[in-house]
């Protein structure tokens, strides 16, 4: 049995990757870390202030991370100081913060990092990339849509389909959103981002060019898609050397 711990157990993706583990055989829940203490799962949710009590006590082979940013990067160096394999979906790091984190990683726990587990959005990404080599004299538009609670933005996976966008086109100017005279289309990335209900996760990228557009397109219905890939990310990652990860090395794509 590998033994499972979530930061973050208390909010929707960890209420969704609790329910998971907890019905899967070869997977131990044995707690949680949150802002508040509680419960979940009939295993204890320390408060996040607790984090080292709670991985002295509980020993988790594997850390599950899905919280905010500025949280993660204080579960990930807990998380490596006492050597306890991660899997990373929290997003909205700085580039500062994702290179302190990649640090604390590297020669010390190994760590699946992936701003979305879908299997689905990991081939979606292939796409884009193939489109964006093929139509780098495009227009590129990015289009996401979420919940009303989300917190970051642009999401994670349109962050990662801009930088997949550039490594195929080169540098470009990202525009957020357009309003006013705002002159002729520039050599530019448009992004937009929408926020509304209960929308799990929608991201569209456009390439228009003259008389035709491609649209791609991936939508999310229900947060169980990332979990899946969460849990195969805890059977992948434990017991591998220590480095950071992607999805693509989970997946073999
Ligand atoms: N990579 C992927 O596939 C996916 C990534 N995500 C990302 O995961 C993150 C969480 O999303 P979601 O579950 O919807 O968000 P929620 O707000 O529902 O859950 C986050 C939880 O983390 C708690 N939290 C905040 N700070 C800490 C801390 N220091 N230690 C432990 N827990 C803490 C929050 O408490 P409180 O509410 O009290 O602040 C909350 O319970 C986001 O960054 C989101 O973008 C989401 C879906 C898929
Ligand atoms: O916050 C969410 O809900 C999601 N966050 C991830 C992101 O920022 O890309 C993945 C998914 O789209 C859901």
């Amino acid at each position: 049995m590998i033994k499972v711990a979530i930061c973050g157990a208390l909010g929707r993706m960890g209420q969704t990757i609790g329910k998971m583990v907890d019905e899967s055989d070869d997977l131990e829940l044995v707690g949680g870390v949150d802002v508040k203490a509680g419960s979940t799962f009939g295993v204890e949710v320390f408060p996040s202030t607790e984090i080292e009590k709670f991985l002295e006590e509980k020993k988790p082979d594997v850390i599950v991370d899905f919280t905010i940013a500025s949280a993660a990067v204080g579960n990930i160096r807990a998380a490596s100081k006492h050597k306890v394999a991660l899997v990373v979906g929290t997003t909205g790091f700085t580039p500062e913060q994702r290179s302190e984190i990649n640090s604390m990683i590297e020669g010390n726990v190994p760590a699946v990092i992936s701003s979305n587990f879908s299997v689905g959005v990991n081939i979606f990404w292939k796409l884009v990339r193939e489109a964006a080599k093929r139509l780098g004299d495009y227009d590129i538009e990015v289009i996401e849509a979420h919940h009303h609670f989300k917190k970051d933005a642009p999401s994670g996976t349109a962050n990662t389909i801009i930088d997949i966008i550039k490594q195929e086109v080169g540098d470009r100017e990202e525009m957020y959103g357009r309003k006013g005279m705002v002159g002729e289309r520039g050599n530019e990335i448009g992004v937009h981002v929408i926020r509304g209900g209960d929308i799990v996760g929608d991201h569209s990228v456009l390439f228009a060019g003259n008389n035709e557009v491609i649209e791609l397109s991936h939508r999310a219905s229900d947060r169980a898609v990332f979990a899946h890939g969460v849990l195969r990310s805890i059977r992948w990652v434990y017991g591998k050397s220590p480095a950071v990860y992607s999805m693509n090395d989970v997946l073999n794509l």
